[in-house]
């Protein structure tokens, strides 16, 4: 377990009233190390109290720390104090924003999609391959910076997916082929996102772009890094074909997906194995003592109507996921079904975590100023 900063980091939120950066709000106002210090968001909101420019849509209400803060403009000098900026920003804006940052020598750790493809941004689901930080120094030496660099969390559907899909690897080797159709919340699409008029009584076969984004995320995440430790090989050697299918359903959070596999490796684990492979399952994140690791990474449900989103999305606060339904499958090797909470480790929760690993390893500094 690695010792906890004593000084409080301040950290910086783009996109701050956003479905996503609510949640950054809620989580880093409590959060044992993180500080609040910088809330951005759009022209619309700018010059606003935080209250007065947000919809906020969540349970709790808004946290003290945030409620006055006058939001910014999203330009990096606004954010010159911060040692971290999170960004929960719209794609349509982020990667120029978020570039920007980068090169003003400021670690952003973002949501959106645009550097997820860029060889040398990380993309990190933070219970499967915070490895994958260690390629940092040369994304910094690239762009001659000191302290800023970019990296990525996943899209929320392939986030629940590399869970169980790595936990399965690390007990029973590559993995070839995996079918996957999911059945998507819809805060995925933000505020106010779906119509209500498309989704009520409805489903909707298609997400644009999703189906996309899950077929490739996942060989980045679950690849390696090369031994120069300069490029991600993608699974170059050992393919791993997803084919994935995505629909929008009347849930409000909790991306639901039911997943079949193939393994390379012949004769294919039991069931019995594989519910133990996920239950055993650990990540780094955990062993270094990031505060906002789930306890468990994966818990595997033995009801046979389980994981259900409303029953199951905030089981450790949305950190983890729950696999359920594991049983053989007559195409592929096993079938099971994947419950992720969107919003959390689907999105901020991953993060913050992602943050906290890099405080804890040492590739963001700790701020010695309180
Ligand atoms: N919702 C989810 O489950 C997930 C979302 N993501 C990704 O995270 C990002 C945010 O998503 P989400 O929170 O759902 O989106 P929202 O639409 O709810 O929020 C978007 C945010 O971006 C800000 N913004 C919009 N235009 C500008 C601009 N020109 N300059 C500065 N800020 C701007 C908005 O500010 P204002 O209020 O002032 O307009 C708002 O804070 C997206 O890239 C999304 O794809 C990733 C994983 C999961
Ligand atoms: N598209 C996802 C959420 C999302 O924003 O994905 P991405 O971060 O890959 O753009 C959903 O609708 O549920």
């Amino acid at each position: 377990m690695t010792r906890l900063p004593q000084n409080p980091i301040k950290v910086g939120v783009l996109g701050a009233t956003g479905t996503v950066g609510q949640r950054f709000i809620l989580l880093l106002s409590t959060h044992p190390f993180f500080k609040l210090h910088v809330l951005g968001a759009s022209s619309r909101s700018a010059g606003l109290a935080y209250s007065k420019a947000v919809r906020w849509k969540q349970v709790s209400p808004i946290p003290e720390c945030a409620r006055d803060l006058i939001v910014k403009t999203c330009i990096a000098q606004e954010f010159a104090e911060c040692s971290i900026v999170f960004s929960g920003l719209d794609a349509d804006v982020a990667g120029d924003i978020e570039a920007e940052f980068r090169a003003a020598d400021l670690a952003v750790f973002s949501n959106s999609k645009n550097f997820r493809r860029d060889p040398v941004v990380p993309l990190i689901v933070p219970l499967v391959n915070t490895s994958h930080l260690s390629i940092i120094p040369h994304q910094r030496s690239l762009n001659s910076l000191q302290k800023g660099f970019i990296v990525t969390n996943a899209n929320c559907s392939t986030t629940g997916l590399v869970i169980p899909l790595a936990a399965l690897e690390k007990a029973f080797g590559p993995i070839d082929t995996c079918l996957v159709t999911t059945m998507q919340a819809i805060s995925g699409a933000g505020y106010p996102g779906v119509p209500s008029f498309d989704i009520f009584d409805n489903v909707v076969p298609h997400i644009g772009g999703e189906e996309e984004k899950m077929e490739w995320e996942v060989a980045k995440i679950l690849g390696g890094i090369a031994e120069d430790g300069q490029s991600f090989d993608c699974r170059a050697t050992s393919p791993l074909l997803v084919s994935a299918s995505c629909n929008r359903v009347p849930v409000l959070e909790g991306h639901t997906e039911c997943v079949s596999v193939r393994f390379a490796r012949r004769p294919p684990p039991s069931v019995e194995q594989i519910q133990q492979a996920m239950r055993d399952f650990t990540c780094e994140a955990q062993e270094v003592g990031c505060p906002s690791a789930p306890k468990e990474v994966i818990f595997v449900h033995e009801e046979v109507d389980r994981p259900q989103p409303r029953l199951d999305r905030d089981f450790q606060k949305g950190a983890g996921v729950n696999v359920g339904r594991i049983r053989p499958c007559p195409v592929l090797d096993v079938k099971f079904v994947v419950l992720s909470n969107n919003v959390a480790i689907g999105a901020a929760t991953s993060s913050i975590i992602n943050a906290e690993y890099a405080v804890l390893t040492g590739v963001v500094a700790s701020d010695p100023v309180a």
